[in-house]
């Protein structure tokens, strides 16, 4: 299997730059998903790792080997597409079997009539028989085999599509965006099934999605990706609760985080819609963005107040939106508990801690804070 090494990757299309000096190191057995919003470069960066596109500048090293030049087939990675890319004229087993065929047998052993009586072909096609059915009884599609793609569901198609990318035994699966043409219930089933293949596997998987849930459920590191830049990389947890910068917190967690506009006093306070937050920060005074996550926000006291404004029962959560009193601000609260939702219309009092606090610059990077009074981490008090 194999670990990935890129350096200073460029590119531009028509003289727009679309990868502006990406460096990034995946390593052996990882998965890592490439996410960011449409258009960032992510799939481009994919293609660069699989041969499909060169690069302007830069360096692709796979297991330490440079790559740059070395034609697609021959980088031993297999790429999984968001339409599959099978046959359609061709059975799930042929499907699977073409990339063995296009190994095992020469030129002339894979005419369909002269071939078939070279001698060895039909051990080699034996062989090839066995390992198809060994890929299909592993992702449960054996009793699929002879049916064409037009037969089978979106789910099965993708499983067929990762069969042929499997039996090639690659160094590394690259997939782009291969759940997206599937409905919403199986694309969270497909998640599962993925992320227990990795299991399986054990073998490098770099996955490119816009999907920041399916980023979140799936990968060991998300690589984050705007407009040509990997602005943060780490583990889900990581990108979740500490992110570096206002894009990466916004784009990571559903409903998104809730911003609000601060300022930085002299002397190192922070204030927030009137409010002085038991906070401090060591940056220059001026403006600032609060960031705090909708599950943090805790209703029925505090120093704010907002009335509701709209309300999301999803039965085991619910969202409860708030305008913001005094501020043309919005804040979406996530409950937990549906049993005691607040009506339409009222005013809600509302807070958080000040742990719960991510706050950035006016260019949006993440600053560093100082929670004055540590026991208000432990409790859950307000700020
Ligand atoms: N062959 C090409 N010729 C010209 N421009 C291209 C080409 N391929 C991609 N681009 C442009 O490069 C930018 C990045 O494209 P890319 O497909 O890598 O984005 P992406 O992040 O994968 O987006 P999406 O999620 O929409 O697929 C886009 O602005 C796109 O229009």
């Amino acid at each position: 299997m194999a670990q990935i090494e890129l350096s200073a990757i460029r590119k531009s299309f028509d003289g727009t730059d679309v990868l502006k000096g990406i460096d990034f190191r995946i390593a052996d057995g990882e998965f890592i998903s490439l996410v960011g919003p449409s258009g960032c470069g992510k799939s481009t960066l994919l293609r660069i790792i699989a041969g499909l596109e060169p690069q302007n500048s830069g360096e692709v090293h796979i297991d330490g080997r440079p790559v740059d030049g070395i034609r697609p087939s021959a980088r031993n990675l297999a790429m999984v597409f968001q339409s599959y890319a099978l046959y359609p004229h061709l059975s799930a087993f042929d499907n699977i079997a073409v990339p063995l065929r296009m190994r095992r047998l020469s030129a002339i052993e894979r005419l369909p009539l002269l071939g078939a009586l070279l001698p060895g072909r039909r051990a080699k096609e034996r062989q090839i028989r066995a390992d198809v059915e060994a890929i299909a009884e592993q992702l449960d599609i054996a009793p699929l085999l002879r049916r064409k793609p037009g037969q089978l569901s979106g789910g099965q198609r993708q499983r067929v599509a990762v069969g042929r990318a499997m039996v090639r035994e690659p160094l590394a699966f690259l997939f782009d965006e291969p759940l997206s043409n599937l409905d919403a219930k199986l694309r969270v089933h497909m998640r599962a099934e993925l992320a227990e293949l990795h299991r399986r596997l054990k073998a490098t998987f770099v996955y490119v999605t816009h999907d920041q849930a399916e980023a979140m459920t799936m990968s060991s590191r998300i690589a984050v990706m705007m407009g040509g830049e990997l602005i943060q990389a780490g583990t889900p947890a990581k990108i979740y609760n500490e992110p570096g910068d206002i894009r990466v917190a916004e784009f990571i967690g559903s409903p998104k985080i809730n911003i609000l506009p601060g300022r930085i006093r002299k002397d190192g306070g922070v204030d927030v819609l009137g409010t002085t937050l038991k906070l401090s920060c060591r940056a220059e005074a001026g403006d600032c963005r609060i960031g705090v996550r909708p599950e943090r926000i805790e209703l029925g006291a505090g120093p704010f107040s907002g009335s509701v404004v709209h309300l999301e029962n999803l039965g085991a959560e619910a969202f409860v939106h708030l305008a913001v009193e005094g501020s043309g601000s919005r804040v979406i609260a996530r409950l937990a508990d549906v049993r005691h939702l607040p009506a339409m219309a009222s005013s809600v009092a509302f807070g958080f801690a000040p742990d719960a606090v991510r706050m950035f610059d006016a260019a949006g990077k993440r600053i560093e804070l100082r929670v004055e009074q540590a026991e208000r981490i432990r409790e859950p008090a307000h700020v």
